[in-house]
């Protein structure tokens, strides 16, 4: 189980406190998870059986030595001999939800070249139903409302709708409503864009989270940020959290836009296409993204393309429990002396849906712990958090 051994840092989340946001994830969000796999996929006996199994595993049983199939193979093998034997309900909230969906591709035979299920994206049917929804539509028409609009104000809001876009993430959906957008606890979207405009031939890095309502604002926002600098778009390699995005959902994206009535949208898919083909818009995957790891582990490659980078933006909720390490944090711990590692700049965009927070002035804390206990996980609540 690769972390931080320093001592100085506190203990990290797990799932067994009843009661806790964690818990509760294994507890009622996975079976119900399990229910919609059930439900979208006509599964013979053999996957029902494993899902229904691996479920019971997860609530009462423990890690088993075998290394789930797929890629990453070694990096698996190191991670699984630190857990085998143990109970899940003693394992770190990270570690055991990312284990939890490689074995769900397990049960599902994704990797199985030979079988019918191999490669097949046990998501796609909650994902393209999003794509196809009345909520992207409406997103889409502010979208072509925006061409009217000045520059600056264009930005911000492009900015901000890639923010709240982390809502639209499918896996807490699961179980959870959002009940609309509260405020942004930290603003620092002003060193976002003095980042951007800045000197440096590096390109920026956006890594994605979520498909659907989430990268269709993350698409308008690189469009935007394509007109200072060359963009990255980093992907998962394969299927992982529920909705999270890969290369098929990035092209299932840009035909949605280009399909889209309103002429702007079609102009941002044309220039989104434009950009890929010539290469000022690179879309990256790398297997880091799908293991357990925290980004103080980065593989050397992706570390150096980080420092190179003129800022690397990390949208959503993993990434951001990824980036501060999953921890019972002090939430008026400063951000930038907890991520003070990071090779380069990076901004860190999430809506809270997890126990985890840094970087908030302690007096917002104490309205926030009294106003709104559960502005940590209830996903109404967001952040722009930057280190520069
Ligand atoms: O990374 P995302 O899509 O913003 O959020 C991932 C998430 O749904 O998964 C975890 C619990 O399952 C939480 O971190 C969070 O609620």
């Amino acid at each position: 189980m690769a972390d931080d051994q320093r001592l100085d840092l506190p203990p990290r989340i797990g799932i067994d406190r009843p009661g806790s946001f964690s818990r509760s994830v294994f507890h009622e969000r996975h079976p119900v998870l399990i229910e919609n796999l059930l439900r979208d996929f006509p599964y013979p006996a053999h996957i029902q059986a494993r899902l229904e199994n691996l479920l019971a595993e997860t609530l009462n049983g423990t890690v088993p030595s075998a290394v789930p199939p797929g890629p990453n193979t070694p990096s698996w093998e190191a991670q699984i001999a630190g857990c085998a034997g143990r109970p899940w309900s003693e394992l770190p909230f990270l570690w055991a939800e990312s284990y939890f969906y490689r074995r769900l591709l397990e049960a599902t035979e994704y990797f199985e070249a030979e079988s019918p299920w191999g490669g097949v994206d046990l998501f796609a049917p909650q994902k393209h139903a999003q794509l196809a929804g009345e909520e992207i539509r409406s997103d889409l028409d502010a979208y072509a409302a925006l061409a009217e609009r000045e520059p600056d104000e264009r930005r911000r809001a492009l900015l901000t709708a890639s923010l709240w876009g982390n809502q639209a993430d499918l896996g807490f959906r699961t179980t959870s409503s959002i009940a609309g957008q509260s405020d942004v606890i930290v603003d620092d979207s002003a060193a976002i864009w003095d980042l951007v405009d800045g000197p440096g031939e590096g390109p920026v890095i956006v890594v994605a989270d979520n498909a659907g309502r989430e990268l269709t604002a993350d698409l308008a926002l690189i469009d935007a940020i394509l007109e200072t600098a060359h963009v990255e778009l980093h992907l998962k390699p394969h299927p992982y959290f529920v909705s999270d995005a890969t290369g098929r959902d990035l092209l299932a994206t840009l035909d949605t836009l280009a399909a889209n009535p309103n002429k702007p949208v079609q102009g941002l898919a044309e220039r989104l296409r434009d950009a890929i083909r010539a290469e000022r818009l690179r879309l990256r995957t790398h297997g880091f993204y799908v293991l357990p790891s925290t980004y103080r582990h980065l593989p050397p490659g992706l570390a150096g393309d980080f420092r190179a980078a003129k800022l690397v933006i990390l949208k959503g909720d993993l990434n951001y429990r990824r980036l501060v390490g999953d921890r019972e944090w002090d939430a008026a711990t400063p951000f930038g002396e907890v991520v003070d590692y990071f090779p380069g700049d990076v901004a860190a965009l999430r809506t809270a849906k997890s126990d985890l927070a840094v970087g908030i002035p302690p007096k917002r804390l104490s309205e926030l712990e009294t106003g709104s206990p559960d502005w940590r996980v209830s996903g109404t609540h967001a952040m722009m958090q930057v280190l520069h």
